[in-house]
């Protein structure tokens, strides 16, 4: 049966994009309630200064925290070598740099040209060779499909720097729509020409919501063979750099989507409502989103698991 990676990124991508700041606790209780639910790996918080998104303060503590439930690869996102240190010495098991395909994301984002970015990626690889070996880095590809700062982003510059960071020696380049440009036949496209370019180093897809696509995005992906989606429970999410950004794909509704097209995700349903409520207990007011939150399942759903 094939098996999906579902890998839940709203304790980062999510909790970045809103101004309240969640209890150290709280978010310890909904990441354990979404592990409890069957989420394999969550990006569980990003190393960023402080002054810039208060948010991620307490990033060591949860990293260390997160690293008590069983079997949880816990991951986390740097934007440099200092974040990315941070992070090794707390103990994450991977770790996502976010590498804008459009300087102009990458200047608002990370305040670094691409020449300076390749540099920063460089010194993380040489870091984690020389002192964390078992730590998996991704380069995730902001920008990827689209830029509301640079407009349209040409697919010969994301494959490029594909392979530049494939050749800087990270394990995985996953492709993001940061602020919901991409449509289902360029989402096809690129991942095959990206999965041609790198074989088993190609990265998994992140999808935001913005203009409705992501699901559509997540089975054009799936054509492409792609099996490792990001989601956000209760579709919270959006870089506070990318003018417009909005929340990334639910995690309850694409774990719908595709258990019901027979693929495994190891996700119950149910005790992702749990986690939601621990979500909202944490983030009292915060709007959270979802079709499947809002409808339930259908009468008769099975899960790939139970049909197989
Ligand atoms: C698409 C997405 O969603 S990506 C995720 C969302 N975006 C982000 O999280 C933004 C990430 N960007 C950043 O954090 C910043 O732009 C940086 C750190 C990468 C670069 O900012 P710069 O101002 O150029 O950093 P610089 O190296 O000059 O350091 C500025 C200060 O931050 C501190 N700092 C730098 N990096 C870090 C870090 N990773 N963690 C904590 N503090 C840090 C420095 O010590 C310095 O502190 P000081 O003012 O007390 O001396
Ligand atoms: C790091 C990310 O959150 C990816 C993106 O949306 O560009």
């Amino acid at each position: 049966m094939p098996q999906i990676l579902v890998s839940e990124v709203g304790p980062r991508d999510g909790l970045q994009s809103i101004a309240a700041v969640m209890p150290t606790p709280a978010k310890l209780r909904w990441i354990g309630a979404l592990a409890a639910a069957g989420l394999r790996e969550i990006e569980v918080c990003s190393f960023v200064p402080p002054k810039l998104l208060p948010q991620m303060a307490d990033a060591a503590e949860v990293v260390v925290g997160a690293r008590e439930l069983p079997g949880l690869h816990v991951a986390a996102l740097a934007p440099n070598l200092r974040g990315a240190q941070a992070a090794f010495e707390a103990g994450a098991a991977k770790v996502t740099l976010p590498v804008s395909v459009s300087e102009a994301h990458s200047l608002a984002n990370v305040r670094k040209t691409h020449g300076q970015m390749r540099d920063e990626v460089a010194a993380v690889v040489a870091l984690r060779d020389a002192r964390f070996p078992g730590v998996t880095l991704e380069a995730g590809l902001s920008t990827a499909f689209g830029c509301t700062l640079a407009g349209r982003v040409p697919e010969a510059d994301t494959l490029r720097m594909a392979v530049a960071m494939a050749q800087l020696g990270v394990d995985e380049v996953g492709l993001s729509d940061t602020t919901g440009y991409a449509n289902p036949a360029q989402v096809r496209r690129l991942f095959r020409a990206l999965r041609a370019e790198l074989g088993a180093r190609a990265g998994g897809a992140h999808f935001h919501n913005t203009r409705g696509q992501g699901l559509a995005n997540v089975v054009a992906a799936l054509e492409a063979g792609v099996d490792t989606f990001d989601a956000s429970q209760g579709g919270l999410g959006g870089c506070p750099y990318a003018p417009g950004a909005t929340g990334n794909i639910v995690t309850e509704d694409l774990v719908f989507l595709l258990e019901s097209m027979g693929l495994d995700t190891g996700i119950d349903v149910d005790a992702l409502m749990a986690a939601r409520a621990a979500l909202r207990d944490g983030l009292p007011g915060e709007p959270l989103y979802g079709h499947v939150p809002d409808a339930g399942l259908p009468k008769g759903f099975t899960y790939a698991r139970e049909a197989a």
